[in-house]
């Protein structure tokens, strides 16, 4: 059977990127991506405003919704002070292997737990399934009609605090025009705009910061 694009894009870290080294990873992908074949990675400008958010948040426990190979989940936890730790929710099963191996090629399957399923069935799991107690750091990049409701609901679950960061991406493409709508308007967050442009393409594309204020 023809392999996928994702299996591709494993196949060209495995043989290009330097085993523990986040940077090479992040790198061969992005040269594939922009190279070869496109991909929905958060790619290398968007991923400059995501390390810029998660070094300002400096998250203990972090949250990323919608793995895919694991390319953000690698930005984040490169990051990461020594005992923090990244949840990243993937629902597509065959996503998750990839993104593992991809993952363990970067030397960091130490600090990032890939959960697979639904994120609004495992949300209400963080605190008594996974020991969370809150998020100070959630990255949103999922099903973009899936970004408004599950705000909601880890608000619902008493997972953010006074401070927790939520980046959100594609508010302009493919969009997200019912979360920011919700999150503009809802006065318990702080938001900013970061514009910049779709991964590895000239098309216009943002993301959103929202400081929750307790
Ligand atoms: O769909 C996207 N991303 C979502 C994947 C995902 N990976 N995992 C999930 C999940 C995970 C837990 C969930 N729980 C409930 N729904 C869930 C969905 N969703 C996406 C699409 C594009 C894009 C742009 C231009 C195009 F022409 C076509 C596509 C660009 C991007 O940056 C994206 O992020
Ligand atoms: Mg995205």
């Amino acid at each position: 059977m023809d392999q996928s694009k994702e299996q591709r894009i494993l196949n060209s870290v495995s043989y290009n990127a330097v085993k523990g080294d986040p940077e090479s990873v992040l790198d061969c992908i992005d040269k594939y991506c922009s190279q070869k074949e496109w991909a929905m990675n958060v790619g290398d400008e968007k991923g400059l405003i995501l390390d810029n958010v998660v070094k300002e948040a400096d998250p203990t426990t972090a949250l990323e919704l919608g793995t895919y190979c694991g390319y953000s989940a690698i930005r984040i936890a490169r990051l990461l002070k020594p005992k923090a730790h990244l949840f990243s929710i993937e629902f597509n099963p065959e996503f998750v292997p990839i993104a593992k191996e991809i993952i363990e090629i970067a030397g960091l399957s130490d600090k990032v737990t890939i959960l697979e399923g639904h994120a609004q069935d495992i949300i209400p799991q963080l605190k008594s399934k996974y020991d969370v107690d809150t998020l100070d750091f959630v990255f949103l990049d999922h099903w973009k009609e899936r970004y408004a409701p599950d705000t909601i609901l880890l608000e619902e679950c008493g997972l953010l605090r006074k401070g927790s960061i939520l980046l959100a991406d594609n508010i302009i493409y493919p969009g997200a025009p019912e979360f920011l709508e919700y999150i503009r308007n809802h006065k318990r967050f702080e938001c900013t705009n970061y514009p910049s442009h779709l991964e590895y393409m000239k098309v216009e594309d943002a993301m959103e910061k929202a400081v929750y204020l307790g």
